[in-house]
């Protein structure tokens, strides 16, 4: 348990390490390409490196040589990996499910309990409509996943994504690999989109063909080789986004480091979020600063910017008047219920918090001392972190969850009282 000490007004610089969503996205492609690359600022948290080591026994050789990752690419060609345990990781269970479908056999994908009721039966069935063999074990339509690698034909899949980005991306980044191509329909959804361009992005980097009519049609012709080289990941912004929450909820000034508002990244937007709610928001040099105002609440849909929901409902709570957040049922599926558990802690801490169909309808007042259960989610961890920044008595309980996605945030979260008051 950590308690969380208050500051009357912060102003601060922060560096934050590289983006989970790309680290996750060019491991793979640098796997599936033929020969050597190296990948630079890649992120090194419990998720990334559950991905690593799970193409490390798919038979992908990988190094660490003058602090860059080097990934020794296969071309496609994967050894079954016969039981890979891959945590809470949705990304990597959702991604690599897809990516066992080129093994040479059998190859299981399982995780924590939490995982194991995390969905992924749009993901095998639009994965069988290319031939995949590909099975939820219990028969649930969750992991543990049994995927039975085969040469990959290809073929046209119709596709849900209304609970989850991931299931396209995974498809994606395996269909250059296939013989005659994947044209995929999107029957539902898709949430999350921008994570889909991001995997496009990528694609594209490494020399992949991906044609695309918006979000409702995407096709991969067959037969393409991904490109080894060198290649960079950015500043991830998610975790960028509760240090700019800080300034709004304290009213002071933070900087985030390494990061252009032209990112690919969606979480960028919340940006926007914080300046309709009464921040400014400016570019600075080689980063992008936040100032605090006077708050005040509004009406979002958040359906492409999930995992910032925890972020703007702790801003929420300190701002006037009522904030809803909509279509965001999908939060319901991640590493929690992040709907509920952010209703939850915030009416620990006095304030009208409720989930809605679909979101959540938050309504501003004077946060009050609590201790908050993080329901092992590090999302929930860092958000109410800023919450302590203004409200005395603030307890964050299982920090160590953080490690998923940003194993040095309470360092990085330190650096908030360098020059605070
Ligand atoms: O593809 C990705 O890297 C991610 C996609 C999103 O999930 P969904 O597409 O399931 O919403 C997001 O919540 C997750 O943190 C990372
Ligand atoms: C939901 C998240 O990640 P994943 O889907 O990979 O578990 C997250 O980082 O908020």
């Amino acid at each position: 348990m950590i308690e969380i000490t208050p500051v009357t007004s912060v102003t601060a610089e922060v560096n934050v390490p590289g983006s989970k969503s790309y680290t996750h996205r060019l491991l793979i492609a640098a796997a599936l390409a033929e020969g050597r690359s190296t990948i630079e600022n890649m992120l090194e948290s419990e998720d990334t490196l559950l991905t690593l080591t799970a193409l490390e026994r798919m038979g992908v050789v990988t190094a660490v040589e003058g602090g860059r990752r080097v990934v020794n690419g296969t071309g496609g060609r994967l050894t079954a990996g016969d039981t890979i345990h891959l945590g809470n990781s949705g990304t990597s269970v959702r991604l690599l499910t897809a990516v066992a479908a080129l093994t040479d056999g059998i190859t299981v994908l399982t995780g924590t309990p939490r995982m194991q009721e995390r969905p992924v039966a749009d993901l095998l069935d639009g994965l069988r409509q290319i031939g995949v063999s590909a099975v939820s074990l219990a028969g649930n339509g969750c992991p543990p996943i049994q995927v039975d690698g085969a040469p990959l034909a290809g073929g046209v899949v119709n596709l849900k994504c209304g609970v989850s980005s991931q299931y396209l991306s995974g498809i994606l980044l395996i269909a250059p690999l296939s013989a005659d191509g994947v044209e995929i329909r999107i029957l539902e959804g898709p949430v999350s989109k921008p994570y889909i361009d991001m995997t496009v992005d990528v694609m594209a980097r490494l020399g992949i063909a991906v044609e695309r009519e918006g979000y409702e049609r995407f096709f991969v012709p067959g037969r393409q080789a991904y490109q080894a080289g060198d290649y960079r990941v950015e500043t991830d912004i998610s975790n960028a986004s509760y240090f700019w929450a800080a300034a709004a909820v304290t009213g002071g000034r933070v900087k985030v480091r390494g990061v252009s508002r032209d990112s690919r990244q969606g979480d960028i937007r919340l940006l926007d979020c914080l300046e309709r709610m009464g921040c400014a928001v400016h570019p600075d040099g080689d980063g992008i600063a936040v100032s605090g105002g006077r708050l005040t609440g509004i009406s979002v849909d958040m359906s492409d910017i999930p995992d910032m929901v925890p972020t703007l409902g702790v801003v929420a709570a300190f701002a006037d008047g009522v904030t809803e957040i909509q279509n965001v049922a999908h939060l319901r599926a991640k590493e929690c219920d992040r709907l509920a558990a952010v209703a939850t802690e915030l009416s620990k801490m006095g304030i009208d918090a409720r989930c809605t169909e679909d979101g959540l309808r938050i309504k501003g007042g004077v946060p009050q001392a609590a201790v908050i259960d993080t329901y092992n989610d590090h999302r929930i961890a860092m958000a109410f972190s800023v919450a302590g920044l203004k409200t005395q008595g603030v307890r964050i309980l299982g920090e160590a969850c953080v490690e998923k996605s940003f194993p040095t945030y309470w360092e990085a979260f330190g650096t908030l009282y360098v020059n605070a008051d």
